[in-house]
């Protein structure tokens, strides 16, 4: 058994990594998500964003396999996972990041990363402690820790950490399994601007070769981490491009833009 990761980076010449196709989905009679196509070539970053409930986090929860949609597709390197469940979605090669609500706070930051790489070869949690002495768990686990930068606080309890921290080893426990496309919510949220600049670089680096999908409100992040932005608007994709081209785009300035770079210039930001 081993637990390197299986390779982020598919080989050239595949489908997307991710692509939503006609994708709806209702709550009641209520449609949120009303069309939405999107194709997310492999090793991209790409930032979502749009005004608020424009159906975004709903987005990934179709993803991700919490909600199933009422129609469309949503393809993983070109297999359908739209109507699967999360776990199995994750086991092909998704994952996605639940806030600090991944960590277990009374186990150390060795230890939460352990679980993830446990969890993630299929093992369930009341069987990690026997395979604690694992020795390709433990390795994958240290190299993670190292990764994310936290490895002086190797043994500290995760509800010790500080925000930025947690919000790091989150980011650990989400690649554990090496999984190639990885999705954010708002990985900044609640951070300070010094901590945010060097979040956005530790993103960066343990995202390399992966292709990563971010929901974010902070335009200073989506202008500095993304390399093509899709733009929701009231449960469709209208433009996805380039942030140059974003920033450019007539229907993006009037629909959403040009209001929010004005409200953040206005703050300072
Ligand atoms: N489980 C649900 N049941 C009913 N309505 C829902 C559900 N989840 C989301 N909605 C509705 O869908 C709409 C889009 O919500 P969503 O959270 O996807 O928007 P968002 O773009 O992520 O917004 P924000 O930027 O404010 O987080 C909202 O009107 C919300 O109330």
């Amino acid at each position: 058994m081993t637990t390197t990761p299986t390779n982020p980076v598919p080989p050239a010449g595949t489908a997307h990594a991710l692509e939503l196709r006609g994708l709806r989905k209702s709550f009641g009679k209520t449609e949120i998500i009303r069309g939405a196509d999107l194709a997310v070539r492999a090793g991209e970053r790409v930032a979502i964003i749009g005004p608020n409930g424009a159906g975004k986090s709903t987005l990934f929860n179709l993803i991700s396999g919490r909600f199933a949609p009422t129609s469309g597709e949503v393809l993983l390197h070109g297999a359908r996972i739209d109507g699967k469940q999360p776990f199995e979605i994750n086991r092909m090669g998704l994952s996605r990041s639940f806030q600090i609500t991944n960590i277990f706070p009374k186990l150390s930051v060795f230890e939460n990363l352990r679980c993830g790489v446990l969890w993630s070869l299929g093992y369930r949690y009341a069987f990690w402690r026997f395979l604690s002495r694992l020795q390709d768990a433990n390795e994958r686990a240290t190299q993670l820790m190292e990764m994310i930068q936290l490895g002086p606080k190797r043994d500290v309890l995760a509800m010790n950490l500080t925000y930025a921290e947690q919000r790091a080893l989150e980011i650990g426990i989400t690649i554990a399994g090496g999984a190639s496309v990885i999705l954010l919510d708002e990985p900044t949220a609640g951070m300070s601007t010094s901590e945010t600049t060097r979040f956005i670089n530790l993103i960066r680096e343990v995202t390399e070769g992966r292709t990563l999908l971010t929901v974010e409100h902070d335009m200073g992040v989506v202008f500095g981490l993304a390399d093509r932005i899709a733009v929701v608007v009231y449960g469709e994709v209208i433009a996805f491009d380039t942030p140059e081209k974003v920033r450019a785009n007539p229907r993006v300035q009037e629909a959403y833009l040009g209001s929010v770079i004005a409200a953040q210039q206005e703050q300072g930001h």
